[in-house]
């Protein structure tokens, strides 16, 4: 049940001439103090309208508010209209409702099965995985689970960049240097230090640039040789990919990247030209945008394609292929321009549809304030990092609970945990500073203590011999209050974290649950209470409950023990 909605609803009964719904709706505010109410209403934007003051305007309105039997009181204090719930029975209700529901606590209807389109990870073939991969995939993976939750169907998309002239650079640079073996032990490394040899090599020897381009033109005509170690290339680079997404536990409903856009470049090109939008610019075909804007080069001179193409028959293809009203691209602040031109153009084709893509980008990984990425010579293999964040999860096991079964899983859960939540708990356009050792804590914010949190949670309920039951719940103690308080909360949390594409309000969101969960726990004898048993108990599942919930929101697992 929605207090807050019930408490709407009385004061728009008596607001009804000077606000409209919604607006009572907005203005509704949660004091952060017990004694200002479980919610307030203030009454300042009412004064002119009344030409009252304030204090006498929520005077007459808590005189008046006729509210369901749930609220405890109402009063008037400094302006402000103040509404109590009756803790007891509320509680009783809110902790008997998400047992109920159990995972379906907290699930809005808002898309009602309406399509969505999630465009993240993306990676580029024969490269590593980047850092800035890494964080589209963990928001992205994110997003996904937020908009189902919202009701939303998603379709998962990794555009895999396995299209262009580099290419042409690596089958060159494979034909003169390359050994088949050590790719296949090692694909992503050998690949990438061809491709670095080959630029250093062409530095002083022009011919192998036209040797590269003439590669890529082969792989473009389809021929058989060209084509065969492009394939051959992707499966090994996936295969890598593959690993990573395992240790995420993150899946995609479609891989298909820019090269399955070849096919479909001209019908964009003879669309855009019956539009009459494409103009000739220095022998390339551009579409004009807006002012200030670039404009967006559709075809070079030399008759290929680009980047800016595939997405335009991408994003063409999957609207018509999945009937999607809205699509995300959770791709790094860095390419805000180039959609910025992918949606202008697509706008200015006609398509109305157009208004629902948008660009989720999100900021960079920094190591020491630096960008962490492809350092000179060295690179930070990603599946690397992944894995010393699992061997220092066992480590941590190893030291603080050794009897423990099942270490293995619980240090992969741990370990990817830590990254994802550590990604997530700030707003995603923020900087992100790795440190594995701050990711890992058990203490503070991060994810290992929701996690151990959850634990404790499941621990309690073991040793108690919880048993579900239907019997009323009676909560008399208003220890529980916050707790409950923090409960009621998570429909709302999920709500805003899908209309700003934030995930970093379910993080919040969980770790203040966990906060008053940890905070009741140390002032309540749970186990050992001859009242309000079942109560406490009960009130111990629901928060394991929407712990899980909300960190599986995160993509996040949670460990029964740790
Ligand atoms: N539809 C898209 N453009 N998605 C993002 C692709 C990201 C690109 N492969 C890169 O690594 O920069």
């Amino acid at each position: 049940m929605d207090y807050q909605s019930l408490f709407a609803e009385a004061l728009y009964q008596q607001l009804k001439d000077q606000l409209k719904l919604e607006k009572v709706v907005q203005l509704i505010e949660k004091p952060k103090f017990d004694d200002m109410g479980d919610y307030a209403f203030p009454c300042f934007e009412l004064a002119k309208i009344f030409r009252k003051a304030p204090n006498q305007i929520a005077g007459e309105l808590a005189d008046k508010l006729e509210l369901p039997s749930l609220f405890e009181k109402v009063e008037a204090v400094g302006g402000y209209v103040n509404v109590f719930l009756k803790q007891g029975e509320v509680s009783g209700s809110v902790v008997a409702e998400v047992i109920q529901e159990k995972a379906n606590y907290g699930t809005l209807h808002q898309g009602s099965g309406e399509v969505i389109t999630i465009d993240f990870s993306s990676p580029n073939i024969a490269k590593p995985f980047s850092m800035g991969h890494l964080r589209s995939t963990v928001i992205g993976h994110s997003l996904a689970r937020i908009a189902e939750k919202n009701g939303f169907e998603v379709v998962r998309i990794n555009h895999l960049g396995d299209w262009g002239t580099q290419f042409g650079k690596l089958i060159a640079a494979y034909k003169l240097w390359g050994n088949e073996e050590k790719i296949r032990e090692n694909p992503i490394k050998e690949l990438l230090t061809l491709y670095v040899k080959f630029h250093d090599e062409a530095e002083h020897d022009a011919s192998l640039i036209d040797e590269g381009r003439l590669w890529f033109k082969r792989l473009e005509d389809e021929d058989q040789e060209a084509r065969e170690l492009w394939k051959w290339f992707r499966e090994e680079s996936l295969k890598e990919f593959n690993h990573i997404y395992e240790l995420l536990g993150v899946t995609f409903d479609s891989t298909q990247g820019e090269a399955f856009y070849n096919d479909k470049m001209d019908r964009v090109v003879k669309l855009l030209e019956d539009k009459q939008l494409l103009e000739e610019s220095e022998g390339a075909l551009v579409v004009e945008t807006a002012e200030g804007v670039p404009p967006c080069l559709i075809k070079k001179k030399d008759g290929t394609t680009l980047y800016a193409t595939r997405d335009l028959a991408a994003a063409i293809y999957r609207h018509e292929t999945y009937g999607s009203s809205r699509s995300l691209y959770v791709v790094g602040n860095e390419q805000t321009l180039h959609f910025k031109q992918l949606f202008e153009v697509l706008g200015k084709m006609g398509y109305e549809w157009s208004l629902g893509l948008k660009h989720v980008p999100f900021g960079m990984m920094l190591e020491d304030g630096k960008k962490m990425s492809t350092r000179k010579g060295k690179v930070v293999l990603l599946e690397e990092v992944l894995k010393e964040a699992v061997s220092l999860a066992r480590k941590n096991i190893a030291d603080k609970n050794p009897s423990l079964t099942d270490k293995e899983r619980v240090a992969y859960q741990v370990g990817t945990g830590a990254v994802m939540f550590h990604d997530l708990k700030n707003h995603r356009l923020n900087d992100v500073e790795f440190s594995l050792d701050a990711m890992l804590k058990f203490e503070g914010e991060t994810g290992p203590y929701v996690q151990y949190t959850y634990a404790r949670a499941s621990s309690i309920l073991r040793k108690g011999g919880y048993q579900e039951s239907t019997e009323p719940l009676i909560f008399d103690n208003d220890q529980a209050w916050r707790v409950v308080k923090s409960l009621m909360d998570f429909p709302e949390a999920v709500k805003r974290a899908f209309d700003g594409n934030d995930p970093s309000q379910i993080a919040k969101y969980v770790l203040e649950l966990a906060k008053s969960f940890n905070q009741y726990y140390g002032n309540v004898r749970i186990l050992d209470a001859a009242e309000g048993r079942q109560e406490k108990l009960a009130l111990v599942h629901a928060v394991q409950v929407v712990l899980k919930e909300g960190l599986y929101l995160l993509g996040v697992e949670a460990p029964e023990e740790m």
